[in-house]
C-alpha cells in the first residue's frame, strides 16, 4: 500500500501552529485579520481577532473561548484508553473481500503508537468535545431516493432497508407519506412500510407532512414519524405549499395525535444556513423554528443544510443559536455535500457536542424542491471518519459498503462515497496479490 493510502494519523498531521488549527476548525472562533489571510482563507462574518481578543492570548484560553459548548469530555491524553479505542476500530472489519484489509492490519493502526506527550495534549484539546458514541440516522431510502427520476422498484427499496438495518445502523428512515403528486418516487410508501414494519434491529421512521400522512403511516405500521419545517419562508412554500407558521400548526396537530399513540416524532428544520431563493438564513430564524418543533414535543431536532452551502464558518453560529434554546443532546445535523463541506461540518458539530448525524448510503440524495441540492453526505464516509476518530457507531463498514454497492448497481451509477470507492480499490488490489 502506498503511503498516500494510509490514514493520516494525528502524529502525522502536517505542521501547523495551534492558532492556525483553531482557525481552521472554527472561523467564528478566532478570525485572522484580513491582511493575514492566505489563498482560500475566506472567513464569514463572525468574531474577529480584534473583538474576541484571543489571537494573542494563551492557546488554552482561546480554545475555551472558541468551544464553550463542550460538555462531554474525552481525555485523549490518557493514551491507554485512547489506544484501546483505536485498536478496536477494525474489530468488525478485518475481513473484507478476500480477507485482507490492510487498512486495519497490525501495521496500519491509526495513531495508536503515538507516545509523544505534546501530540497527545494537542489531540486532547481538539477532540475533547467529540462524543464517544454517535448515532447515525440513515436517510438513504427516503432523502436519498426521493429525488431519483426513474422509479425505483418497491422490492429494491425494501431490500435496501433490510441491508441497511443489517449493518447495525440504529435508525433507517424508510419512506415518506407525502402526496404522490409531489413526490412520485415515494408513492409506494404504504407497501414499503408494510414490508419492513416488523424488521428488528433498527427504528424505521417515516416523513409525515400532515395528519393525513400521519394516519396513513400509522395504518401501514410506522412506529416513529418525522415532521419537516423550514427556516426559509420561500422554501416552506415550495416544499410543502404553506407558510412556516401554517406548517407549525399542522405539525402541532401531528405531534398531538402522535402523543396519544405514544409515537415519537422527530423534527426537521431545513435550509438552516441557506435557501435557494432567499439566500442566507439568519441563525435566529433557525433557532425559532427548531424551538417551536421542540416545544410541541419533537424528541430530536435535525438541522438540515438542504442545499449544502454550509461551511464550518456558518455551522458554528447556527448551532450556537440553536443550542442556546435546545439541549445539545436533542440535536442532530443533516448535511448535503454540494460543496464537499459535509465532513468538516460534521466534525465541527461533533466538537460542539452534537452526537446524532444524518447521512445517506452512497451519498444518495437531493430535494426535489431545492434546485442544485446534491446528495447527502455518504454514510460510508461518515463511518470511516468516525472510526478514525475512535468514535463508536456500532455500524459495520463492510456491510455498509455492500449495501451501497447494491443500491448503486440498482441505480446504474457509481457510488457517491469516496470511502466506498477507495476501499473497494484497496480490496481489489489486495485480491491480486
Ligand atoms: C404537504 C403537501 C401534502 C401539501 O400539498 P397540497 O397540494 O398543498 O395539499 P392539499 O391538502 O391541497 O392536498 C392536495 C392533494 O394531496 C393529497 N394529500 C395531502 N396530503 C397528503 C399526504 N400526506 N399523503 C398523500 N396525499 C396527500 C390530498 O388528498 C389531495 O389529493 P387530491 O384530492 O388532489 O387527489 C405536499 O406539499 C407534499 O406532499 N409535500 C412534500 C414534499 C416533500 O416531500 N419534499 C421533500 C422533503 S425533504 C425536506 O423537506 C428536507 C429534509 C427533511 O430532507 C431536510 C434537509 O434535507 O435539509
Amino acid at each position: 500500500m502506498s503511503s498516500l493510502e494510509e490514514p493520516l494519523a494525528f502524529d502525522k498531521l502536517p505542521s501547523m501552529n495551534t492558532m492556525e488549527r483553531i482557525q481552521r476548525f472554527s472561523s467564528g472562533a478566532c478570525r485572522p485579520r484580513d491582511d493575514d489571510m492566505g489563498l482560500g482563507s475566506r472567513w464569514i462574518e463572525g468574531r474577529s481577532c480584534s473583538t474576541s481578543n484571543c489571537c494573542n492570548e494563551d492557546y488554552e484560553e482561546c480554545t475555551r473561548e472558541a468551544f464553550p459548548w463542550i460538555r462531554q469530555t474525552r481525555d485523549f491524553s490518557q493514551s491507554d484508553s485512547f489506544n484501546r479505542r483505536t485498536l478496536s476500530l477494525g474489530r468488525n472489519h478485518v475481513v473484507l473481500g478476500n480477507g485482507c484489509d490492510p487498512w486495519y492490519s497490525r501495521d496500519h493502526q491509526y495513531n495508536s503508537k503515538c507516545n509523544d506527550k505534546g501530540i497527545q495534549k494537542i489531540t486532547n484539546k481538539f477532540l475533547k468535545g467529540v462524543p464517544k458514541f454517535v448515532k447515525i440516522v440513515e436517510v438513504g431510502p427516503r432523502d436519498g431516493l426521493q429525488n431519483e427520476k426513474n422509479i425505483v422498484p418497491t422490492a429494491v427499496k425494501i431490500e435496501l432497508i433490510r441491508r441497511l438495518v443489517s449493518t447495525g445502523l440504529p435508525v433507517v428512515e424508510a419512506t415518506s407519506f407525502v402526496s404522490p403528486k409531489w413526490v412520485p418516487q415515494l408513492a409506494d410508501a404504504k407497501d414499503v412500510m408494510e414490508a419492513v414494519r416488523d424488521l428488528d434491529g433498527a427504528r424505521l421512521p417515516v416523513l409525515t407532512p400532515n395528519l393525513k400522512g400521519f394516519k396513513a403511516a400509522v395504518a401501514a405500521g410506522a412506529k416513529e414519524v418525522a415532521v419537516f419545517a423550514s427556516a426559509s419562508e420561500s422554501f416552506s412554500k415550495s416544499n410543502i405549499n404553506c407558510s412556516i407558521e401554517e406548517s407549525l400548526a399542522r405539525y402541532s396537530a401531528v405531534t398531538s395525535a402522535a402523543k396519544e399513540l405514544s409515537i415519537p416524532v422527530r423534527g426537521y428544520v431545513s435550509c438552516v444556513v441557506g435557501c435557494p431563493v432567499e439566500g442566507e438564513i439568519p441563525p435566529s430564524k433557525v433557532a425559532y423554528v427548531a424551538k417551536a418543533l421542540y416545544d410541541m414535543g419533537c424528541f430530536e431536532i435535525s438541522l438540515g443544510d438542504t442545499i449544502g452551502v454550509a461551511t464550518p464558518g456558518t455551522v458554528v453560529p447556527m448551532l450556537e443559536a440553536v443550542m442556546a434554546v435546545i439541549p445539545v443532546e436533542k440535536l442532530a445535523v443533516h448535511f448535503h455535500d454540494t460543496y464537499g463541506q459535509s465532513l468538516p461540518n460534521i466534525l465541527v458539530s461533533l466538537q460542539m457536542g452534537i452526537s446524532v448525524v444524518d447521512s445517506s448510503i452512497s451519498g444518495l440524495g437531493g430535494c426535489p424542491y431545492a434546485k442544485g441540492a446534491s446528495g447527502n453526505v455518504s454514510t460510508e464516509d461518515v463511518v470511516y471518519m468516525l472510526n478514525g476518530l475512535g468514535v463508536k457507531t456500532n455500524v459495520d463498514l463492510v456491510k455498509l459498503m455492500k449495501a451501497g454497492d447494491f443500491i448503486s448497481k440498482q441505480l446504474g451509477r457509481p457510488s457517491g462515497s469516496k470511502t466506498a470507492i477507495a476501499l473497494s480499490r484497496v480490496t481489489a488490489d489486495a485480491s491480486k496479490i
